[in-house]
């Protein structure tokens, strides 16, 4: 039965096929932990929601740009003070530098408090000459192989590890953690040789930090970089439990975070991801792929932002280098003639994996930055704005993407490999690849 916004309900997508779902094999055990997680308080208050949806209608009109970042898969064990502040302190950096470089307030928004599940090409991987189910993320099973069968007990595990990485980054927002004047907080180990130009940016955007700070510091408002959350709603029971009706505005909100998106395997037009999503106020993002078309993109639109209102939906394309000459004009053509002013985000990471000789999965910088690169041209040629990246990093000195100031080649990889699924940029590489970025939005 085709539901309309009046008849939307959080769970109308029952009734419709759902992808990448997870079979349990005890549906009373998964029933009782969704009716504990309703009862649970809200990650994230409305308030913050529409705070985060009127920043991101600014940056759809081109007066601001998102920053929109994160682990590929979060782990449990990473809800860990450290990791977590040193999560927050690239993404602030990167932040830093697109604002000074690109002359543009920067919205940040992490893929952190509740990054916990997985779409996946195939059901199975060999491990060890053994057929094992793969890996969906720590919300539904473990990455070692003998964790593998969904454990509904790991729905509450993800609220409550969600909760405590919020709570761990609002104090650090709260308590100053976000002011980087310290110069302890941009500690690169590169070299004069290999960066010489980065770091003559980077000393001058110390030394313009330095002036704000003896004309009496930042006030209050931009000195503590608010930082909001996303994940993909990949998980529907999941994100149906965290799902509240806030009767001061009539409307469903989806409390576990701000901002949600709908991944590339799941964006079926006639299936249960989007129609659960299209019903929510929040803000949220949808990922498009080469395989989009500009007919498909109309009734995406239509289905998702019938309102037409900046800052509901961002369009995150992730084509791969090379291939957005063939997609995007089509694309920025049809939601500009459906009159759809979408904010639209370059994921360059997702198009561009290949696995390395020694089997790793991988990314090259080179290509990551060329697919940056060829976005940003493509929207300026159509009159367009690319006004949001959307990255897969860490602030862990991982070896997972080749590339960089620091020339990582694949016979690197295994020294620091610890992504569950895919390849992030480690920190510097993350850094760099945010001083490429303001030049290319300046
Ligand atoms: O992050 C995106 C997907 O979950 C990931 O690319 C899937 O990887 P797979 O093709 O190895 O399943
Ligand atoms: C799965 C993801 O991306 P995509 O849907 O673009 O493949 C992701 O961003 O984690």
């Amino acid at each position: 039965m085709k539901t309309t916004i009046q008849t939307w309900t959080p769970d109308a997508w029952r009734s419709l096929p759902a992808a990448q779902q997870p079979v349990y094999r005890d549906d009373a055990a998964v029933e009782a932990v969704l009716a504990e997680l309703r009862e649970l308080p809200p990650l994230v208050v409305p308030e913050e929601v529409d705070h985060l949806h009127a920043l991101l209608a600014e940056a759809a009109e081109g007066r601001r740009f998102l920053l929109q970042g994160g682990d590929c898969a979060e782990a449990f064990a990473d809800c860990r003070g450290s990791i977590i502040q040193n999560k927050l302190r690239v993404l602030l950096q990167m932040s830093v530098l697109i604002t000074h470089g690109g002359r543009t307030g920067v919205i940040h928004l992490g893929r952190i408090a509740g990054q916990y599940a997985k779409p996946r090409s195939g059901d199975t991987e060999r491990i060890d000459g053994k057929e094992v189910p793969v890996y969906r993320g720590d919300i539904i099973n473990g990455l070692d192989p003998s964790q593998r069968e969904p454990d509904p007990r790991r729905l509450l595990e993800a609220y409550h590890r969600a909760a405590a990485t919020l709570n761990h980054l609002r104090a650090l927002v709260d308590g100053g953690f976000a002011d980087l004047h310290h110069p302890e907080h941009w500690d690169l180990s590169w070299s004069r040789e290999d960066a010489g130009h980065y770091l003559e940016t980077l000393d001058q955007v110390r030394n313009s930090l330095a002036f704000v700070q003896r004309l009496g510091g930042l006030p209050e408002h931009l000195r503590t970089g608010e930082l909001f959350t996303s994940h993909e709603a990949l998980h529907l029971p999941f994100e149906t439990a965290m799902t509240r009706f806030v009767p001061e505005s009539g409307r469903h909100y989806n409390l576990g975070a701000h901002f949600l998106w709908i991944g590339e395997r799941t964006r079926q037009l006639e299936g249960a991801h989007l129609e659960y999503i299209r019903g929510l106020a929040n803000p949220i993002g949808l990922k498009v792929g080469a395989s989009m078309t500009p007919e498909s993109l109309r009734k995406v639109l239509a289905k998702l932002d019938p309102g037409r209102r900046p800052g509901r939906l961002t369009l995150i394309t992730r084509f791969g280098a090379g291939r957005a000459e063939a997609a995007l004009p089509g694309l920025i053509e049809a939601a500009r003639s459906e009159g759809h002013p979408v904010l639209w985000s370059c994921d360059p990471m997702h198009g561009n994996g290949r696995t390395a000789a020694g089997g790793l999965k991988t990314r090259a910088f080179g290509d990551i930055l060329q697919e940056l690169q060829e976005v940003a041209a493509l929207h300026r040629a159509c009159g367009s704005r690319m006004g949001a990246v959307h990255f897969e990093l860490t602030g862990e000195p991982v070896t997972e993407c080749t590339g960089g100031v620091e020339g990582l080649d694949e016979a690197g990889l295994q020294r620091a490999y610890r992504s569950g699924c895919d390849p992030r940029l480690n920190r510097s590489q993350s850094l760099e690849m945010a001083f490429l970025i303001a030049q290319m939005i300046r």
